[in-house]
């Protein structure tokens, strides 16, 4: 079936004036680095603000927003177009039913997905949320599973909710801090990113406050605590994460598949052949030698017989001895 013709992207009007001029702003840039499509795959746990994400992004209500977790299992695209760029956004269900993963809602993603190419990853969660635990990895070690370690060099983590007002008293920056490195550590080791492979790499984070009761600047647009217009901002780091030198992933049948467990001992075979070879064919041999030697073949014979057959030089030199 082919591809629906995407809409224009009048979202982008709906924006500030200084939102609109920085989103162009960047667009034209991605136009110097030949980005002509960008297609940004959002996942994460239910209820974080993911399809809030979605709609703040392209300026459209294109996902459903609910307060309770989404029944529905189906991802959904969006696709919209402006100066011949095409952004295509794809808003996942949350991955966790009931305690667990939920392994529907994993395959029906995976085969959503299948001939696409990812080029940036949004992993949504909270910045309000205030521990971590096996769910994240769950989630996390999933996604992983699904499209390989390499979809986290593509990935950005975004938190929601982020104009909170810290509990205690806490400094903003210092909650800010915490919450994203407990976030980043799990992220870490549930994907298997280690030094070895990938040296000082760490996952870019940016903030996002969906509400409505969002604080404005004076141009209109959305801040953040501190005062950064959080959707430039957000485009901005999508933006340095198609550039950071690392390649979209291609969604084939093979990535989705995942390596095939029986091609892992493979590279063993040849050493099982050598040692059964040496361990098993020589002992014979030898055994029958042996016999020979004292005269005592037919035992041995009729099983050598059974096993290398009738023309072996031994079993000759074996009729030989007993003809003798
Ligand atoms: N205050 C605040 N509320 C948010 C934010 N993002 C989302 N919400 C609210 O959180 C609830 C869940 O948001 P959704 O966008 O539906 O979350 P989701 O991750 O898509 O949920 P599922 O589709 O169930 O996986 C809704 O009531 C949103 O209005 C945010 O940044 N700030």
């Amino acid at each position: 079936m082919a591809a629906p013709i995407p809409r224009e992207w009048t979202g982008l009007q709906q924006f500030p004036a200084a939102t609109q001029t920085k989103l162009h702003e960047l667009l034209g840039k991605m136009k110097e680095e030949n980005v002509s499509t960008l297609t940004i795959l959002v996942m994460g746990k239910g209820g974080v603000g993911k399809s809030s994400t979605v709609n703040s992004i392209v300026g459209e209500r294109v996902a459903t927003v609910s307060a309770f977790q989404s029944e529905g299992l189906r991802p959904t695209m969006c696709s919209r177009t402006r100066v011949g760029f095409t952004l295509n956004i794809i808003d996942t269900p949350g991955l966790i039913e009931g305690g667990y993963i939920n392994e529907q809602a994993v395959e029906i993603i995976k085969r959503f997905l299948l001939g696409k190419t990812i080029d940036v990853l949004l992993y949504v969660d909270r910045l309000d949320a205030y521990r971590m635990d096996t769910l994240d990895e769950q989630v996390i070690k999933t996604i992983t599973n699904s499209f390989g370690k390499d979809i986290w060099r593509r990935a950005l983590v975004v938190l929601t909710h982020a104009q909170l007002s810290p509990p205690d008293g806490i400094d903003y920056n210092e909650f800010f801090t915490k919450r994203s490195e407990a976030l980043l550590r799990y992220i870490h080791s549930g994907a298997g990113i280690n030094k070895r492979e990938y040296g000082d790499f760490r996952l870019p984070i940016a903030l996002v406050e969906n509400s409505g009761r969002c604080k404005t600047n004076e141009h209109g647009e959305k801040i953040l605590p501190d005062g950064t217009p959080w959707v430039p901002n957000l485009m901005k780091e999508i933006t340095a994460v198609i550039s950071n030198g690392s390649m979209p992933i291609h969604v084939d049948q093979k990535l989705i598949d995942g390596p095939n467990p029986n091609n892992r001992w493979k590279m063993f075979i040849p050493l099982i052949l050598a040692v059964e070879y040496f361990l098993v064919v020589k002992g014979i041999r030898r055994a029958i030698h042996a016999d020979i030697a004292n005269g005592n073949v037919d035992d041995w014979e009729q099983r050598y017989r059974d096993l290398v057959g009738s023309r072996d030089p031994i079993e000759q030199k074996g009729s030989r001895n007993r003809k003798a």
